[in-house]
């Protein structure tokens, strides 16, 4: 069974080598949506595949780290990032480009690690990332599955290689959130309520 919660950014970006000319050589930006697609075969203690209230921790915080943020590929001119980074304290560093496509990959990557860090305490059996989508506008939008997610055709995406500002990780709920899922330390899936 699936269960889809649904995230919402606003963001500004340029993508660089894109066909159109605004779009690859103007800072602009969207008000994205997110869409998170959970699957599982059995259902938890409550009767659920995985409780709504549970994605508002890490996955909501690492979503929200992309809110009022520049966000940038690493490989762009150095000019034009060390301006972001001057200009603007929200800032996320990506090592692909920051099209809706590459988008749907890094909160791919991010949610899977924090699904697979996850002590899961309410009898959670099964639950795994099944897809993610990124609504770039209205009418466009990309939807990443595992196979794309890992797929170095596509380009490699290293959860180590994702930069975040220190202004968004103080705006965590935990500001050493993405420290500890690189370091592989346990999240334990309490809401944020609870
Ligand atoms: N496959 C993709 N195509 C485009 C992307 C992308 O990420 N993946 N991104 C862009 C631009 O960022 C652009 O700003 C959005 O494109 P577009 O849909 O053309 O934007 P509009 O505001 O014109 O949307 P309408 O709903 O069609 O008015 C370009 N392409």
């Amino acid at each position: 069974m699936l269960i889809r919660k649904l995230f919402k950014f606003e963001s500004a970006h340029i993508v660089r080598h894109c066909t159109t000319r605004r779009c690859s050589r103007s800072l602009h930006g969207h008000s994205y949506r997110v869409e998170v697609l959970i699957e599982a075969d059995a259902l938890d203690r409550g009767q659920m595949v995985y409780d709504f209230a549970l994605l508002k921790g890490a996955v909501a915080d690492f979503i929200d780290a992309f809110d009022h943020a520049v966000v940038f590929w690493s490989g762009d001119d150095p000019a034009y990032i060390e301006q972001c980074k001057r200009f603007s304290e929200r800032w996320v560093m990506l090592p692909v480009s920051p099209s809706a496509e590459q988008l749907s990959r890094v909160f791919f990557r991010l949610i899977d690690a924090v699904l697979a860090n996850t002590e899961m305490v309410n009898g959670e059996s099964g639950v795994r990332l099944y897809s993610v989508i990124v609504h770039e506008t209205d009418t466009g939008y990309a939807q990443c599955f595992r196979e794309d997610a890992g797929n170095p055709r596509m380009g490699i995406i290293r959860l180590e290689e994702i930069g975040f500002s220190a202004r968004v990780e103080e705006d965590w709920a935990n500001p050493r959130m993405f420290a500890e899922l690189l370091a592989r330390e346990p999240f334990v899936n309490r809401s944020p309520g609870s």
